[in-house]
């Protein structure tokens, strides 16, 4: 019997993207994925709000100023963007299309808008999760324990947070970050599924042809 090729099969690089009301998780939840699984890279967004203590520059974000991410916009470098928090933040378009031309996944920590953005742009490479809070008074536990950021932005982040939950229903598939290895496993679930979506694996018409072939 003739040997089948599955070296026809390629797959197309999907964009999962995570958003959450500030201090959920979404962070922690993006850093245990990239640990656990090599095939799925970070988009590092470009931001104008001001570095936190811990972060690193190009790790965490590009830390630039209003001029040169107002010049990205209007030029098209960026794939979405958006003020969150009376900051800009976008997603440098690069980048991201080389990873995705390369196969590879790549994974966006971003808000609703953005994800919107994304969506009507490329809804078929799009996968997105929404990322809740266990209960407010968790969520003002993490965002306080966290210990990177001000009264004052803590209560601005709890006064935006009903807005951000309120784009849920937008979202393929929405966790509850309760136990942060059980979301882990839960969003690396997701994304093994959604790479055996039969629109993801090109050349699976020709594969399945060279098998009845052989029949
Ligand atoms: N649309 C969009 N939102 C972003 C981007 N990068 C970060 N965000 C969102 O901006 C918000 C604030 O992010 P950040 O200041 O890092 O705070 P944190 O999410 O509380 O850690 C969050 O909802 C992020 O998901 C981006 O490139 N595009
Ligand atoms: N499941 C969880 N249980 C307890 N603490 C968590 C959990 N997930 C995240 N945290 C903590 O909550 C804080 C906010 O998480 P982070 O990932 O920065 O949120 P986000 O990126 O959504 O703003 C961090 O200190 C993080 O360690």
């Amino acid at each position: 019997m003739a040997a089948t090729n599955t070296s026809l099969i390629h797959r197309r690089g999907l964009m999962l993207v995570l958003s959450s009301p500030s201090g959920a998780g979404k962070t922690t939840i993006a850093r245990g994925l990239l640990e656990r699984d090599a095939g799925i890279t970070m988009s590092v967004s470009v931001t104008t709000r001001p570095m936190r203590p811990g972060e690193a520059e190009g790790l965490d974000y590009y830390f630039i100023d209003q001029q040169r991410f107002d010049h990205m916009a209007d030029t098209g470098d960026l794939l979405e963007h958006a003020r969150v928090f009376g900051n800009c933040y976008g997603t440098p378009r690069v980048a991201v299309e080389d990873a995705l031309g390369a196969g590879r996944d790549v994974l966006f920590a971003i808000d609703w808008q953005g994800a919107q953005q994304l969506a009507q742009n490329a809804r078929d490479d799009l996968v997105s999760v929404f990322v809740l809070p266990p209960s407010v008074g968790e969520l003002e536990r993490r965002l306080r324990g966290r210990g990177q950021d001000s009264e004052e932005v803590i209560a601005n982040r709890m006064a935006k947070a009903s807005n951000e939950i309120s784009h849920w229903p937008e979202y393929d598939y929405v966790i509850v970050n309760s136990d942060v290895n059980e979301s882990i496993a839960a969003v690396e679930a997701i994304l093994h599924a959604e790479r055996l979506r039969r629109r993801r694996q090109v050349g699976l018409p020709e594969f399945v042809r060279s098998i009845q072939d052989t029949l």
